[in-house]
């Protein structure tokens, strides 16, 4: 097994064992929750297709004064915990409820609420929402753009323990499907019960049409991944909701998240995370993305921070609804000569993954955040060396931590 496979393996599995679980009930079980979510957007007494365009859903008493109540789903994932620690560090520790399909590791589950939530279970949600009052909704559950697409090893893997007698293209039409389903669920009832709503989306929502260098949040927008595709699906629901219903809708398309204390999902930009561990354990790393592969990246820091920002942000600050934020862009190369600088006998080599690498080679090199700063005054913290910096210290103090117990 390739460490590219063992990596997959350790870091996605859990992900993908959960959703096809999901997805092979929804499809399996009479009546399944495919076709139940598409029911409840449908007829659902107070869905939004039923009220006037100019009906306010601002029914929860919130006020900007008041602590929001906040749900992030999928929250166990690279960034739900750590956007939890900050919101709860803000607004309060019961104020924030982390959730997700998965077990929370102990830590997690000691540090405040957790609770079970499948976004594609409409009842689910809506009595998390109603029992808690929550007013803030951040939809984090995903599946990103290395696992949406085809892996044949995997897919087959997964075929035959978790999906027996559906085919891989089955496969793939249940993980799109569900996928949506769970956004309109969100969306419908983020409408319904007056949420602020905060959808991420990413880089991989441009595709090889789009303006690679930079690119501006106004584009043709016409992604390759599964992935991209569900993206701009939500970008532009969440928008039409917004300008039909009245819809609190924000989002931010994210580059790359680099974190030292969280595995990424299964993206394309994992790489730029694996290779601080790799440098601090073996003084050695093997790349699967091309040498000169050059992607906009940001520290995970910096993501949380603009979260919170765009999600405080005064409505009238906001000139659009979604935006691109950026801090940095780099290649491998580029990140593995920064590496050196403080690892002298740091080596890279090179070991291409060739789906990762049509991905990387189609979305943005560069990404224009200008309406992003302008607007709401974004400003990133942390550039290529302070990133390289906080990360070798923070893996190298949790490794000595970790020997010296
Ligand atoms: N990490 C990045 O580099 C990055 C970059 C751009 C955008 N984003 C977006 O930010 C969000 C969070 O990213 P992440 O890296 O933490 O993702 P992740 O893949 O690490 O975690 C996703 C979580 O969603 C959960 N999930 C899957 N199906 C679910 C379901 N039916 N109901 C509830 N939960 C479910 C999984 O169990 C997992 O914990 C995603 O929407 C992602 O697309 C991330
Ligand atoms: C860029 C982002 O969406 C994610 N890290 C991925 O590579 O899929």
């Amino acid at each position: 097994m390739s460490t590219d496979d063992a990596h997959f393996q350790v870091t996605e599995m859990p992900v993908i064992r959960a959703l096809t679980k999901a997805a092979k009930q929804a499809l399996l079980t009479p009546g399944c929750r495919c076709r139940t979510a598409v029911t409840a957007v449908r007829t659902i007494s107070v869905s939004p297709r039923q009220v006037t365009s100019d009906a306010s859903f601002h029914s929860v008493s919130f006020s900007e004064t008041d602590h929001p109540k906040v749900l992030i789903t999928g929250g166990l994932g690279q960034l739900g915990v750590g956007l939890a620690k900050i919101l709860r560090k803000r607004f309060g520790n019961n104020n924030v409820i982390l959730s997700d399909i998965r077990k929370p590791p102990s830590h997690v589950f000691h540090s405040g609420p957790f609770i079970y939530s499948d976004i594609l279970d409409y009842k689910n949600l809506r009595e998390i929402v109603v029992n808690n009052r929550i007013t803030w909704l951040v939809h984090y559950s995903a599946v990103l753009s290395a696992v949406g697409e085809a892996n044949v090893q995997l897919a087959r893997e997964v075929n035959i323990t978790a999906l027996q007698g559906l085919s891989n293209s089955s496969l793939y039409l249940v993980v799109f499907f569900c996928f949506f389903f769970g956004l309109h669920n969100i969306l419908d009832f983020a409408a319904e019960h007056g949420l602020r709503l905060f959808v991420p989306s990413t880089i991989g929502a441009f595709g090889p049409t789009s303006p690679r260098d930079p690119t501006p949040d106004l584009c043709v927008q016409r992604p390759r991944t599964i992935y991209g595709v569900s993206k701009v699906h939500a970008e532009l629901m969440g928008e039409y909701y917004h300008h039909r219903y009245g819809l609190d809708f924000r989002c931010l398309r994210y580059p790359g998240i680099i974190s030292a204390d969280s595995q990424p999902g299964g993206g394309t930009t994992d790489y730029a995370v694996a290779i601080f561990h790799d440098a601090s354990k073996n003084g050695k790393f093997e790349c699967n993305l091309k040498p000169g592969t050059r992607l906009p990246m940001m520290y995970i820091d910096d993501c949380l921070r603009a979260t919170l920002e765009v999600m405080e942000a005064p409505t009238e600050q906001l000139s659009m609804r979604t935006y691109n934020i950026n801090a940095m862009s780099f290649s491998p190369e580029e990140l593995a000569a920064e590496v050196k600088k403080q690892i002298p006998d740091f080596q890279i080599t090179y070991n291409i993954d060739h789906i990762r690498q049509a991905i990387a080679d189609s979305w943005p090199m560069n990404f224009d955040d200008g309406n992003a700063r302008n607007d709401w005054g974004w400003k990133h913290d942390y550039d290529l060396p302070e990133l390289v910096t906080t990360m070798l210290n923070f893996i190298g103090s949790d490794s000595r931590l970790a020997h010296a117990n």
